[in-house]
């Protein structure tokens, strides 16, 4: 089992100022993340609530793979929606089933898996128009539309998206003339200036060099070009910026929602790091063995976090003035999706489990504030906590 506590990431700093209900000025310059390029989102004026279009809705969405060893259920009635230009942070520990998920959005998940029949999952297109991509074939003409064109996807390893034996330029024309109805000195036209767009310089020099001609952080940013030159509705983003150092991870964040900003986007970006979260995500969902155990908007969630998984997820994170205490990572290990423990799926590293109950029923989602959902039987759903 790796060890899963987070490093001593500068977003710990930005993650407290959220948490603290109104930082005093001189705690708020002690805990400044050092990158002049990531401002703490406490500190932002929010200038992005226009009204809400929901163009992803995910309903009871479960997923089994035939195994030697079984049917094993990584992921068990996952629900959540993404808005139009707004950003869910899907936050879990590894193996709680955040990859298979989005790999099911994208229609990529391997031939031994099998999606439940009660699972729905809507998704408006750029017309305007509905389409059930549970009910969509992988491999169809449909689904191969969908990635990429409606849904884009970026990874940690750039090297996922780009093959080594082709050009960035090559790629990318590619990508969009697969998406668009344009020519080669269009298509090339159009990669350039995204290149531009998420800050290459001499990009016209730039395309024709191979992916690993790039520094790290360049080809990160390439790769997003690569993603957003077919113009995604949609995007997926698979830990982005862990493998980039701290201020280049800071740089790529800001651009992302820049980016976010001027086209609209929604986004789906996944994490083990709550902190990384705090900076980008409007609205937050936890996994925990396959389950979503606590979703919300960010800022409440981190503030008064309900489920006990979120509260030990919190009190994990490092601050920058405070590294050289213990962390608190949760006790115990996640078990496997093959011992999936009956009852609520925490209750066996939960210091607040209740004999009886949280061992024997799932419990099901309960709303203790509007659009604040929890699946924990410490709760009662009319905002008061059972314990
Ligand atoms: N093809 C497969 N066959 C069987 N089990 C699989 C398959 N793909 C994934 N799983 C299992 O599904 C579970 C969830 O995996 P997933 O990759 O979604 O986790 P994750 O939350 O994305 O983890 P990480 O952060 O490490 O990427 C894991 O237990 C994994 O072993």
């Amino acid at each position: 089992m790796p060890d899963q506590r987070p490093g001593p990431s500068p977003y710990g700093a930005a993650l407290r100022l959220l948490m603290e209900p109104a930082p005093n000025t001189a705690a708020t310059a002690a805990t400044k993340p050092p990158t002049a390029t990531a401002p703490a989102r406490a500190t932002r004026p929010d200038t992005r609530r226009a009204p809400a279009e929901t163009m992803l809705k995910v309903e009871n969405l479960s997923i089994s793979f035939r195994t030697d060893e079984g049917l094993i259920t990584p992921v068990q009635g996952v629900g959540f929606e993404v808005q139009a230009g707004r950003t869910l942070g899907l936050v879990g520990e590894s193996g709680s089933g955040k990859s298979v998920t989005t790999k099911a959005l994208m229609k990529l998940l391997p031939g031994n898996a099998v999606i439940a029949p009660e699972t729905s999952m809507h998704y408006t297109t750029k017309a305007g128009s509905e389409v059930r991509i549970d009910t969509l074939k992988p491999g169809s003409r449909a689904a191969r539309q969908l990635r990429g064109g409606e849904i884009g996807m970026i990874f940690q390893e750039p090297m996922a998206s780009f093959s080594p034996v082709y050009t960035i330029g090559n790629q990318m024309m590619e990508a969009i003339r697969l998406h668009k109805p344009v020519g080669r000195k269009e298509a090339r036209a159009i990669a350039i200036e995204m290149l531009d767009r998420v800050g290459i310089s001499h990009p016209a020099g730039r395309i024709d060099q191979y992916p690993h001609d790039l520094s790290g952080g360049m080809r990160q940013r390439a790769m997003i070009a690569l993603a957003l030159s077919a113009g995604p509705r949609l995007l997926i983003a698979d830990e982005p910026t862990t493998a980039l150092d701290v201020t280049i991870q800071a740089q790529v964040l800001e651009l992302m929602r820049e980016l976010q900003r001027d086209l609209g986007m929604g986004m789906i970006f996944i994490t083990h790091d709550l902190g990384v979260i705090a900076q980008i995500a409007d609205e937050i969902a936890v996994m925990y063995l396959g389950t979503i155990v606590e979703r919300g908007p960010t800022r409440e969630v981190i503030r008064d976090p309900k489920h006990p998984y979120t509260q030990g997820l919190l009190r994990a994170i490092p601050s920058l003035d405070h590294l050289q205490d213990r962390l608190t990572p949760v006790p115990g290990d996640t078990p496997s999706p093959t011992e999936r423990p009956k009852g609520c799926p925490f209750h066996t590293r939960c210091a607040q489990a209740l004999v009886g109950t949280c061992d024997r029923k799932t419990p099901d989602e309960v709303f203790p504030s509007r659009g604040h959902g929890v699946r924990c039987w410490l709760h009662d759903g009319n905002g008061r906590s059972v314990a």
